[in-house]
């Protein structure tokens, strides 16, 4: 499918959706100091064919301008004349778009999750187990054991962006970069917010649980 192809109100669609979570992300103060970005796809999906709306590089999050977003195609290049820049991750969403064909996806930086990654940086991944959120990765099974996988932080892109495909679980949809932040994908902007707020419930509630741990054995 070409860009040209898809209809006008789907992309201003994906363009309208993206600012409504962008505000409300950062009301949240999940942008700090520029970090962060957004993606939503627009169009058919095919592995080696998709187009996606993504935020601009190196924005001030917190404000709404008129230069925001752009579109993008499959290789992360813009599809028409402008002079932003798309994000500067903007090939970890490319691939996480490849892999899975899923609708949006989320990036923040959180204290939470940036310090739970660091904890179980060693171990590759974040162990969860009986916390009620884990249902809204769509995972029923009573005490349910889930593996968050990390990756490590490389300064290039490409680089991290090669290691997703060997990490990616289908049904974890989300991925870590050690001390830096996450990446929560879903079929729409509705289920990646409810997966990246499923998310940062957890970090939290692990680095609390940690904390407590701590100070009992210290007693
Ligand atoms: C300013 S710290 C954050 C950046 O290094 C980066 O990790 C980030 O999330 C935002 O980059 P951006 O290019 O604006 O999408
Ligand atoms: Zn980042």
């Amino acid at each position: 499918m070409s860009f040209a192809s898809i209809p006008l109100e789907d992309k201003q669609r994906a363009l309208s959706e993206l600012r409504s979570i962008k505000e409300q992300f950062s009301a949240r103060h999940w942008f700090p100091g520029t970090s962060g970005n957004l993606s939503i796809r627009v169009g058919e999906y095919a592995p080696d064919n998709f187009h996606f709306a993504i935020t601009a590089s190196g924005k001030d999050k917190s404000v709404s301008t008129p230069e925001d977003f752009l579109f993008v195609d499959q290789h992360g290049k813009a599809i028409e004349t402008t002079n932003l820049k798309p994000s500067a991750e903007t090939l970890i969403h490319c691939e996480i778009y490849r892999k899975t064909g899923c609708g949006a996806v989320f990036h923040v930086h959180t204290v939470y999750n940036n310090i739970i990654s660091e904890w179980f940086g060693d171990q590759g991944a974040v162990p969860a187990q009986g916390i009620e959120l884990i249902k809204a990765f769509n995972i029923w099974e009573e005490n349910a054991a889930i593996e968050i996988p990390i990756l490590p932080n490389y300064a290039h892109i490409p680089s991290i962006a090669e290691l997703v495909p060997g990490v990616l679980k289908p049904e974890i949809p989300g991925i870590l970069l050690r001390n830096h932040g996450i990446y929560a994908w879903g079929n729409n902007a509705f289920e990646a917010k409810r997966h990246l707020e499923a998310f940062e419930f957890i970090f939290e509630y692990l680095y609390k649980s940690l904390l407590l741990q701590g100070s009992r054995t210290t007693k």
